[in-house]
């Protein structure tokens, strides 16, 4: 009696420790690393015309999921907005959200974040020329943000005389900035500075947000996946990777030093 007995519990440990290695990073699906992301947030994150989602955060959260073991057609990008981004990795529809999303104590309510690969400005974009680098000079104007960012944070706290007019993502307030129904859009610097050369529009002031560098986010206590990508985004720092992927995507732009190898 006791030989069968303890071949069956023999049977369903290692299965149980099969079934771990099939999934060490309790993904929601093992062969697939499902990664929440923006289309329209370049050179960060975007997708191309053929709709391949690419950019700095994407190429960097590829290489670094390639060092766990993951090949390209097993990473798998969907666009939200932004704002849904985080309750999304939150709920389990993403295992990863990645599109230059800041680390805030906040944000770390929702979700828990890997170390921060990504530290720049904040920047307000405009057309206008009575919009300066003054921030004074956003009194009375009509501001757009997109929902869910530092941006929409700060300027509701900063910005108390402007208008602040929201709006689901970049396009939807490019697409105001550029028919009149804003004076300006708050975003990140490298976006700003695309759109900006895409439509004519002016950097007008730059806010750094270094205290809040980007980090990928993971559902809370999915502390298999954050270290393995803390592991491997700091071999990719060491490696020179991190800095050829950003001397690619943001060329010319000042490097933040501490992600360069042995600290710059
Ligand atoms: N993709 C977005 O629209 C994100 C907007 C905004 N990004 C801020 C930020 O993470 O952008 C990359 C770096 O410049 C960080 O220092 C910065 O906090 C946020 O996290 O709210």
């Amino acid at each position: 009696v006791k030989a069968p007995l303890t071949g069956v519990l023999v049977a369903l440990a290692t299965a149980g420790a099969v079934q771990a290695q099939d999934n060490p990073y309790n993904l929601i699906d093992p062969d697939t690393v499902s990664v929440g992301s923006l289309g329209d947030a370049k050179p960060y994150a975007f997708t191309t015309m053929t709709g391949e989602f690419s950019g700095f955060d994407v190429e960097f959260l590829r290489n670094v999921l390639g060092r766990l073991g993951f090949e390209e057609d097993q990473i798998l990008f969907t666009g939200q907005d932004f704002a849904a981004l985080l309750p999304s990795v939150s709920n389990g529809r993403f295992d990863i959200a990645a599109a230059a999303i800041g680390i805030t104590e906040q944000r770390e309510e929702v979700v828990d974040f890997s170390d921060g690969y990504l530290a720049g400005y904040l920047t307000v974009l405009s057309g206008e020329d009575t919009i300066t680098d003054d921030p004074a000079s956003l009194a009375g104007k009509r501001l757009g943000v997109v929902q869910g960012t530092l941006q929409e944070m700060y300027a509701k706290k900063t910005f108390t005389d402007t208008d602040i007019v929201q709006f689901p993502d970049n396009n939807t307030g490019v697409a105001a900035l550029n028919n009149g129904t804003t004076d300006a859009h708050f975003l990140d610097y490298e976006a700003a500075k695309s759109y900006g050369e895409r439509y004519e529009l002016e950097l007008k002031v730059n806010i750094p947000s270094f205290d809040a560098p980007a980090g990928f986010a993971v559902k809370p206590g999915n502390d298999a996946l954050r270290n393995a990508l803390n592991e491997a985004l700091r071999a990719a720092m060491e490696d020179g990777t991190w800095r050829d992927l950003y001397e690619k995507w943001f060329p010319g732009s000042p490097m933040p030093k501490q992600y360069l190898p042995n600290n710059g």
